[in-house]
């Protein structure tokens, strides 16, 4: 057994604003025994247009962000799973990706989301996301960590269960969705789709999410979870504003849930789900 944390923050276009609050969680997770901490999507910073999103961007190198969490990780000893924005070829877009950043502070594995967001909804939200994001290309291969083995996908990767039930077969034992649901689309569809996620693969799933206005113009759902391989809401964090402490800077939150992977074993030993792929495609 060991215990995961995961962390609710909310972004702006500033990233040492939004450093601050991911090391304040690192610094609750570590006090508190946590193996890993799980951030969401776009962690280092949410834009306010496409061209923003791509004037911002850093390598992970050159990225006060990423470096000062590689610092808290290591100095910590604690593994941080966490979303932000690399630079693409060519200068024009960026990658939306996924770190696992190990105890030592070293990046370890990476994930570039498969599927991006463009949507046209009527009364909001209206995101093209590939403006201004070049999709990835490859789904990571689950690799080992002090939590078990670790299945990587971003936000919007989560209606598409075949990227998950790759993983599945894959023997993937928590599979992470860290995310910034529009609040119209969480309200509908969040909860369930991550609940099914978690049943369908009879695996752990944590899903840090961004929480409260960004800018004028975008707002995240919240609700962060960590959802057991029976589909129970081992952990849940609100969907209301952060709260913000008497500089006016929001205060991020965190909750835990130990991760057991015996009860992987034997659910997926006492319900085993045989796929029928002589009836449809291997996935
Ligand atoms: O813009 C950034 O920098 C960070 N990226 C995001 O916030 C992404 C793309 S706009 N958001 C989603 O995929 C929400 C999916 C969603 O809400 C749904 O599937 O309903």
């Amino acid at each position: 057994m060991a215990v995961a944390a995961v962390g609710q923050i909310c972004s702006t276009g500033n990233m040492l604003h939004n450093l601050k609050q991911c090391r304040t969680l690192v610094q609750k997770a570590a006090a508190k025994g946590a193996k890993a901490l799980f951030l969401p999507e776009a962690s280092d910073y949410i834009a306010s247009s496409p061209a923003e999103t791509v004037s911002l961007v850093k390598s992970v190198q050159e990225s006060e962000f990423v470096r000062g969490l590689q610092e808290e990780a290591r100095s910590k000893s604690i593994a941080i799973n966490v979303g932000v924005h690399e630079p693409a070829e060519g200068g024009k877009k960026v990658k939306n990706t996924l770190l696992w950043i190990d105890e030592k502070g070293e990046i370890v594995q990476r994930y570039q989301k498969l599927h991006l967001f463009d949507v046209e909804l009527p009364g909001g939200p209206v995101i093209r996301e590939s403006d201004s994001v070049e999709k990835g290309s490859s789904i990571l291969p689950p690799f080992d960590s002090a939590l078990g083995r670790i299945g990587m996908t971003i936000c919007f990767d989560l209606r598409f269960p075949e990227i998950s039930l790759a993983l599945k077969r894959q023997n993937a034992q928590v599979i992470t969705y860290p995310s910034a649901f529009t609040v119209p689309t969480g309200k509908a569809h969040w909860a369930p789709l991550l609940r099914a996620r978690a049943i369908e693969t009879q695996a752990y799933v944590i899903a840090a999410a961004q929480v409260g206005f960004h800018n004028v113009k975008r707002r995240s759902y919240g609700h962060s979870v960590i959802i057991s391989p029976w589909g129970e809401m081992l952990a849940e964090l609100g969907y209301e504003e952060l709260k913000r402490d008497g500089n006016g800077d929001p205060i991020p939150e965190i909750a835990f849930a130990d991760i057991d992977l015996k009860e992987v074993e034997r659910i997926r030993k006492e319900m085993p789900l045989l796929r029928r792929t002589d009836m449809y495609p291997e996935v």
